[in-house]
């Protein structure tokens, strides 16, 4: 197991639950709390010209506090190593469950697609678009719970105006029409697109749009024509029509689909989202760290808001919060 400095007795490195392009993920003990994490690691060298994205994903999740999207507790730099310190999802990829149930029932596909559209309603009220949703970044935790994680290509274009040109090298087979034609784009309208794509990947078990060659991949897209398997019901194929829509300007909004009814469940109940960015203060939490580390409180509060939110009291703070939500007893080992 190869060790590194930067963790020790902060961290205990467990087995490797994921490794992607330029990340290996592993899973870890935080030793002050006992909690699971998963460590995002990256090295300087491999990232080459993706070192840019990891600042992307990094201040773009100190921003967004949401239930449904992956908490990122700790950031550690090192000369040759980036650490970036995230909740743990337990139940894996939202991919690996579709095709381990071969498809989903569409009361099931509503309960998950509920939670993407309540995380990335709230995204895009604070301007950001993820630009890669694809079932392989939609985690699950323990309670089965969605989790929407790899912020690195997500983009917080000025005042929503046109966004940038489509960067990502990510496989197009969730990417809309525009992105792959490469024109200028919203970024509210490409995510809307890939949500249809995740829907009719939940209700049918396979995608809408999907080749081995990259030219019939791009014509089956840009003709905006799928199959509709004979189980799903009109409101299902309405709704995925309303989303992959080739003109964006036709595409149903992040303001409509939050009130549509497939969504609601007809009840009038729009998907809501707390709009949340700063920490909630926790006393209880806070008079448990100050017991162990000797400060007060409130200057323990004092210290985390002004903190860039990204060092080990944060996590701790953090953890020992998720630990309460949970009606788990708040307990720290001393950090020798
Ligand atoms: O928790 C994560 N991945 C994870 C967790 C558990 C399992 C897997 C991935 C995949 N195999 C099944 C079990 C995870 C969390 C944050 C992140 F940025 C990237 C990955």
């Amino acid at each position: 197991m190869v060790r590194y400095a930067a963790l020790k007795g902060l961290y205990d490195l467990e087995k490797t639950i994921g490794s992607g392009g330029f990340a290996k993920v592993k899973l870890a003990t935080h030793v002050a709390t006992g909690e699971k994490v998963a460590i995002k690691i990256m090295e300087k060298t491999a990232l080459g010209d993706d070192l840019p994205r990891v600042k992307v994903e990094v201040e773009a999740l100190k921003t967004l506090l949401h239930q449904h999207i992956c908490g990122l507790y700790q950031v550690i730099e090192t000369e040759s190593h980036y650490f970036m310190v995230m909740e743990y999802c337990s139940g894996g990829e939202l991919f690996d469950h579709i095709v381990e149930k071969n498809k989903l029932s569409e009361s099931d596909s509503r309960r998950f697609f509920y939670q993407i559209v309540s995380a990335v309603a709230y995204m895009h009220s604070l301007g950001y678009a993820h630009r890669d949703l694809k079932p392989e970044n939609v985690l699950l935790d323990k309670d089965e719970n969605l989790k929407l994680i790899d912020f690195g290509l997500c983009a917080k274009p000025k005042m929503g105006i046109q966004a940038h040109l489509y960067t990502s090298c990510g496989s197009p087979t969730y990417a809309a029409p525009e992105l792959i034609m490469g024109k200028k784009y919203l970024g509210s309208e490409v995510d809307i697109w890939s949500m249809g794509v995740l829907l009719y990947a939940l209700l049918c078990g396979f995608l809408p749009f999907d080749d081995n060659n990259l030219e019939n991949l791009y014509k089956k897209i840009l003709s905006g024509k799928y199959e509709e398997p004979y189980w799903l019901s009109n409101n299902s194929k309405m709704l995925i029509k309303s989303m992959l829509q080739i003109d964006p300007a036709n595409r149903i909004t992040i303001h409509e689909l939050c009130r549509h009814p497939w969504i609601t469940g007809n009840s009038l109940k729009s998907v809501s989202f707390i709009h949340r960015t700063e920490f909630e203060k926790d006393d209880e939490v806070l008079s448990t760290m100050s017991a162990i580390c000797g400060e007060k409180s409130i200057d323990i509060w004092k210290k985390l808001v002004q903190s860039d939110r990204t060092d080990y009291r944060t996590a701790t703070y953090l953890l020992l919060l998720d630990r309460k939500l949970r009606g788990l007893s708040l307990k720290i080992a001393p950090t020798t």
